[in-house]
Parts: C-alpha cells; structure tokens; sequence
C-alpha cells in the first residue's frame, strides 16, 4: 500500500537496485571477478570493505529452463516456502504484513563458527515491471529485499549481531513458442536470473572467514533455490 511509512523508501530503493542489477558484470565499471561457475550459473564479487569489514557485492546471473520470472519471484518472496530452500536459516517470523506485495521479517541464521551467529531485519518487496524492451515480452518480475529496523527487534539486543543487507533479485522471462503452433509449454520457457546482494555482516568478523562462508553459500543457495523452483512448479501450469 502506498499510504505506508516505508512506501517512499521502498519505491527509492526498489527502483536503484533494478536499474544496477540490470547492467552487465562488463558495464558497472570493472571490479567484477568471476568467482564460481556451474552451467549456466556465474557468480561475480567486488572486494570491498567497510570500516575493516569485507561487505563484498555479490551479482550472480544464471539462466534456467522450465519456470517464469514470475514463478521464481512467487517462491522467494513468500515466506511459507522458505525453509524449504534457505539451508542457513534457523528462525524466520513475518512481523508485519505491510500489504500483500511487502511483508517485514525478523530472520536468525545458523551460526558460523567461530564467527558469532547473525540475525537480520529487512522489508521483502515484489513487483511486475514494465518489460522496455520488448513490449508484447512477457513482464520483468522483481523482489528486492532491504534491512529497515523494528521496534520489537531492536539491533544486537539480544545474542545475534545484527547484519545489514541489500538483495535484489530480478528475473526476465523469455517465450520461444513451438512452430508447430503447438500451446506454450514449460520446455519454450526460460528465465534469466540476476541476484545481487550486499551483506554488511554488522560485527567484525575475519576477512578469511567471511569471504569463505560467502564462496560456500552463495553458489549452494542460488542453485538450491532455482532446483526447488523447478520442482516445485514442474506439473502446475505456467504462472506468466
Ligand atoms: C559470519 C557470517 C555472517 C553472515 C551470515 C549470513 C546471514 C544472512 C544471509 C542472508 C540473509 C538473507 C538473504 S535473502 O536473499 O534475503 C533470502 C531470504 O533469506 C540472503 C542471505 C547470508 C549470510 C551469509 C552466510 C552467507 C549466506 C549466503 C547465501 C545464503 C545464505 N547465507
């Protein structure tokens, strides 16, 4: 709903993580290094750090048969699916439902020795954009995540440190229909898949550590996630 108090911050937000997650690894200006490939997956990082925290930006790009952008937007933004798929995950409450295309959450993940375990507070975003660049192409679908604070949950008050993260993940579905004339099925469909992220990981945790964990996770996570897509959606009709 518009009328929210985070509705201007999301729009903002939402539009500047699209419009990133939509240029190439070549044009956001180099810096990009590949740093794992599977198939059709290539995972890219910046090394960055902040006040001596390795806060690297992530942007995968991986292209799967089979499911719509729309699909993979429905099965990462709704939280009933997502101990399905988030194996880091220890605890997950929705705590407000903002309105049915913006919910908050309050998330704890698994701890990662010897770094002290991590929680997250973060407003989760879905939306159907425009397709510019080819108008009768079905939508480009969107769900960007963004970590805002909640009075319930104030940051390190408990035994979590508090992550900061950014994550957008945008999806583009591409139709190649049969020649035949034959209906759209799930073998003329493609989705490309860009997901970045940024995850300040709040305390000091060491360089090594983190860029390990991330090198693990990240790859484990996106390939995870579109395989539960894929089977999740496989014998349901195609949700464009
Ligand atoms: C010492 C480790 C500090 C950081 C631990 C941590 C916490 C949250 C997160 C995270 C939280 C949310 C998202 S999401 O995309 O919004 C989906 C909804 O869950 C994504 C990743 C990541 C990591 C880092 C493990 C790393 C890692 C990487 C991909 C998956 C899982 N874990």
């Amino acid at each position: 709903a518009n009328s929210h108090r985070l509705w201007p911050e999301i729009d903002r937000v939402v539009k500047q993580e699209v419009s990133m997650a939509s240029l190439g690894v070549g044009e956001c200006g180099s810096g990009w290094q590949l740093f794992a490939e599977d198939g059709e997956m290539r995972m890219f990082r910046r090394e960055e750090e902040m006040d001596g925290m390795v806060v690297d930006p992530l942007k995968a790009v991986h292209v799967v048969k089979g499911i719509t952008g729309h699909e993979v937007c429905h099965y990462f933004f709704n939280p009933q699916y997502r101990y399905d798929w988030e194996t880091t995950l220890e605890h997950m409450i929705v705590l407000e439902t903002v309105s049915e295309d913006t919910l908050i959450f309050h998330q704890t993940h698994k701890r990662i020795w010897p770094a002290s375990q991590r929680d997250v507070v973060f407003w989760s975003h879905t939306r159907r954009l425009p397709n510019d660049q080819d108008r009768d192409g079905p939508d480009i679908w969107t769900v960007v995540n963004n970590s805002t604070e909640h009075p319930d949950h104030p940051a390190n008050a408990g035994k979590c440190v508090r992550i900061f993260l950014t994550v957008c993940l945008l999806c583009q579905t591409r139709v190649d229909p049969p020649k035949d004339g034959a209906p759209v099925s799930r073998d003329d469909i493609t989705c490309k898949i860009t997901y970045c992220s940024v995850v300040n990981p709040g305390g000091w945790a060491p360089a090594s550590v983190l860029r390990a964990v991330y090198k693990r996770e990240y790859p484990k996570f996106l390939k995870r996630f579109t395989a539960y897509v894929k089977n999740q959606t496989k014998d349901k009709p195609i949700m464009y």
